[in-house]
């Protein structure tokens, strides 16, 4: 099969080069030129596992082009993976769905299937349904499918490889894709779930929002077991045995980040009330994890006499391990406001860069050991395997003072204390 993915993020490159993997002719289209140009040279702008390798195992049938008009034209079957980022008011803003559809009404001649994996709000597809025929587009040249997608950033292969459901979402009558739908995803053992354009959308919010409340949800509980001096790790434990409660998505923590759930939850608060529901749920999520990077500030500050002035090491700017993407990141919000409270930051990621530069007080260095060289204070931010494992002793030995404060819970505290360093967490004692 011919398809023609617009859009080379994430989301876009992994489809590209999953679906390439799966023996499809493939090729994935970007308005950036750059990104197209690097993509020719071999060059992969993001970073995540295994992609790299894919997209060269397949360079035979997976192909890269700035010429978005003249493929969109040209491919039987669309799949639209650009970018639905929130607006100031957590709307979701369609702009550059809409230029897509808006192309693909200007070329299209033959009937073609128009498939949206981009995360957008429920009456999105129909819309998009819409918009094509008063384009004067006949429908029986074209059909929308909604069909979501569920990676996370760090395991994007494994999880669309290993998909554990196909979400499709069709109109009533049509006939012609789900065997399309079928066809394109031939190899691939998942169950599929079908139903409504708004029905596929609606899976899409409720998936990311169910698993934003786990995480808000726990770490609400951690700030109540902080004062009790209960460790969370020994709840987590004792909850999670219970299969209706699952283990999965309860790490505590600085909160959630990342290019999906603070959009995708706001997102879906603005739907709900469009229709005059007050999400009161969703909001508590939000108010929640906004919350966190003070809470684990206000930690560390009664660790100082005088936090203002302290050189920090903050060890992580991704928003996530294993990926190199800092939108709406934990770790870059928590360097940002220490800087601003008086500190002097230093950092270091693996993989990721900071996302803003110039900031006099800010620094983020390219080894471990010289960010954390001299520093009153180390944070883990983002629970990278590299930081997990550290040699601690030798660390003690660079630093000036003797905090860690550990933002993600990922070492053991007793393996700090030994060294006469001070360990300090939310809900780990
Ligand atoms: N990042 C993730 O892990 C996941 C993202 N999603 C959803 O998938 C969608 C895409 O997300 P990402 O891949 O993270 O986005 P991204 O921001 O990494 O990539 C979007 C790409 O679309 C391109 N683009 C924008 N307008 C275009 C146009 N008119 N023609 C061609 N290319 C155009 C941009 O230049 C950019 O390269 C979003 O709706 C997101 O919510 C869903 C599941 C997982
Ligand atoms: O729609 C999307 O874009 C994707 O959003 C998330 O994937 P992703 O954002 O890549 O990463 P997650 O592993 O879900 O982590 C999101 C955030 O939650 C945090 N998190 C996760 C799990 C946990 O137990 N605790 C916790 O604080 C992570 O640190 C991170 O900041 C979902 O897991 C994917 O299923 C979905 O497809």
């Amino acid at each position: 099969m011919k398809i023609c993915i617009v859009g080379a993020g994430y989301v876009g490159l992994t489809s590209a080069s999953v679906l390439a993997d799966l023996g499809h002719t493939v090729c994935c289209v970007d308005t950036n030129k750059e990104k197209i140009k690097s993509l020719n040279l071999g060059e992969v702008p993001i970073y995540e596992p295994g992609i790299k390798e894919l997209i060269s195992k397949n360079k035979d049938n997976l192909t890269f082009s700035s010429n978005v008009v003249n493929t969109i034209s040209k491919y039987p079957v669309i799949l639209i993976a650009v970018g639905t980022p929130s607006l100031p008011d957590g709307k979701t803003d369609l702009t550059y769905i809409h230029s897509v559809v808006d192309l693909i009404a200007e070329t299209l001649t033959s009937y073609k299937t128009i498939i949206t994996k981009s995360t957008v709000p429920p009456g999105t597809n129909e819309e998009i349904h819409n918009r094509l025929i008063q384009k004067g587009i006949a429908p029986e040249l074209f059909s929308v499918v909604s069909n979501p997608e569920f990676l996370r950033e760090g395991s994007a292969i494994f999880d669309m490889m290993n998909a554990d459901k196909i979400v499709v979402g069709m109109k009533k009558n049509d006939k012609k894709s789900l065997p399309i739908m079928k066809s394109i995803y031939q190899g691939l053992e998942a169950p599929y779930i079908m139903t409504s354009l708004s029905g596929a959308e609606m899976i899409k919010y409720t998936s990311n929002a169910f698993l934003a409340t786990k995480i808000s949800f726990i770490n609400e509980i951690a700030r109540i077991c902080d004062k009790y001096e209960v460790n969370i790790e020994d709840v987590v434990r004792g909850i999670s045995t219970d299969p209706r409660i699952s283990p999965h998505f309860l790490q505590s923590g600085l909160g959630y980040g990342g290019s999906c759930f603070p959009k995708d939850v706001r997102s879906l608060e603005h739907s709900a009330l469009e229709k005059n529901i007050t999400p009161l749920i969703l909001q508590a999520i939000q108010a929640t994890n906004h919350t966190q990077v003070d809470f684990y500030i206000d930690k560390l500050s009664s660790a100082f006499d005088n936090l203002p002035g302290k050189t920090i090491s903050v060890l992580g700017i991704a928003f996530k391990p294993n990926t190199d993407d800092t939108r709406c990141s934990r770790a870059v919000q928590l360097i940002d406001k220490l800087s601003q409270l008086g500190c002097k930051v230093n950092t270091y990621d693996p993989k990721a860069t900071l996302p803003f530069i110039g900031k006099a007080n800010i620094i983020q260095y390219t080894t471990l050991e010289q960010s954390v060289t001299d520093t009153d204070c180390i944070i883990i931010a983002t629970e990278w395997d590299e930081f997990r494992q550290l040699d601690w002793k030798k660390i003690k030995e660079l630093m000036k003072g003797n905090v860690v404060l550990d933002a993600r819970n990922c070492i053991d505290p007793s393996s700090i204390y030994e060294l006469g360093l001070d360990y300090i967490g939310v809900a780990r004692s």
